[in-house]
């Protein structure tokens, strides 16, 4: 039997268990049989990922590691809405400043974190991620119920595939993987559908790799408002541009920055937190 502290929290309701390990020392190299049991949403506590909280162990600027798996054990490169959670995690536990920008370590190299202050536009404070510059690749396609649409292949520290439809509900149940070229994906890769809901404003569902249809996907809306603004026709050198992404968990908005840089903000919460003695 083993004993460790763990939270619950979510950022647009793409959910996470949270293992605080500071020093390394709890958990080491995590199972992944024990991810997937601790993400099962009938056997275990359920969520769509674990993010386990360690120092980091590279000299450089960022004190922490966001050591994420998705729900089924697998390792992914990035998770926006991770990191999002990881520092209000940070943040709430007075384990950061967030006076002023707070960089993050990944698999994906470091991503700096702002702590926006409640407005009148914005109620809760957001948490916005400066996510590098995500690059616009190929073409590819997806087949879903049978159907074929065109896919935009993004990169975004991991594979998208973003494909625009008439109306969300032609992404079927999505409780199925949707097919996709693996020559173009041999890792797999995250599948958004897309629908224009006004100028600068779209909506989306996502099958994520690793985890099946998640409600919100952080990586997922970069990837969408980038396609989004690339079919707009909008100009990189005119400035940044923000798109809002509606998911079914609410709402997030990206800022292409006129330098190539994605910022992704929207809220993060942390639910519940407690000792866990784990019998499985
Ligand atoms: N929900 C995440 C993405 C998590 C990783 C993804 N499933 C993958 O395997 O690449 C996000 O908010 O970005």
């Amino acid at each position: 039997m083993t004993s460790f502290a763990w939270l619950k929290g979510h950022g647009t309701e793409n959910d996470f268990v949270l293992l605080p390990d500071p020093d390394g020392t709890v958990h080491g190299a995590l199972a992944p049989a024990f991810v997937a049991a601790l993400c099962d949403r009938r056997r275990g506590i359920g969520a769509d990922g674990v993010l386990r909280v360690v120092r980091s162990t590279h000299d450089g600027p960022a004190e922490w590691f966001m050591d994420y798996r998705n729900a089924d054990g697998s390792i992914a490169e990035m998770c926006g809405n991770g990191v999002r959670v990881f520092a209000r995690y940070l943040a709430d536990e007075g384990l950061v400043d967030t006076s002023s920008p707070v960089p993050v370590a990944t698999r994906d190299g470091i991503k700096v974190v702002t702590y926006v202050p409640a407005s009148s536009d914005e109620p809760v404070e957001t948490i916005a991620i400066d996510m590098g510059v995500p690059a616009l690749l190929g073409e590819s396609k997806v087949v879903v119920e049978g159907r074929s649409y065109a896919a935009r292949h993004v990169d975004v520290g991991n594979p998208h595939a973003v494909a625009f439809v008439d109306d969300l509900a032609d992404a079927g149940t999505l409780l199925v993987e949707p097919q996709y070229d693996a020559e173009v994906y041999p890792a797999g890769v995250n599948i958004e559908f897309v629908e224009r809901r006004g100028p600068r404003h779209v909506a989306m569902r996502v099958h994520e790799r690793g985890a099946g249809e998640t409600r919100s996907c952080g990586t997922g809306s970069v990837a969408v408002a980038l396609a989004a603004a690339e079919a707009d026709g909008v100009d990189p050198s005119e400035g940044d541009v923000t798109y809002r992404v509606d998911v079914l968990g609410g709402t997030l908005h990206i800022t292409r920055r006129a330098d190539g840089h994605a910022v992704l903000a929207g809220p993060a919460e942390i639910i519940a937190r407690g000792d866990m003695t784990w019998l499985g």
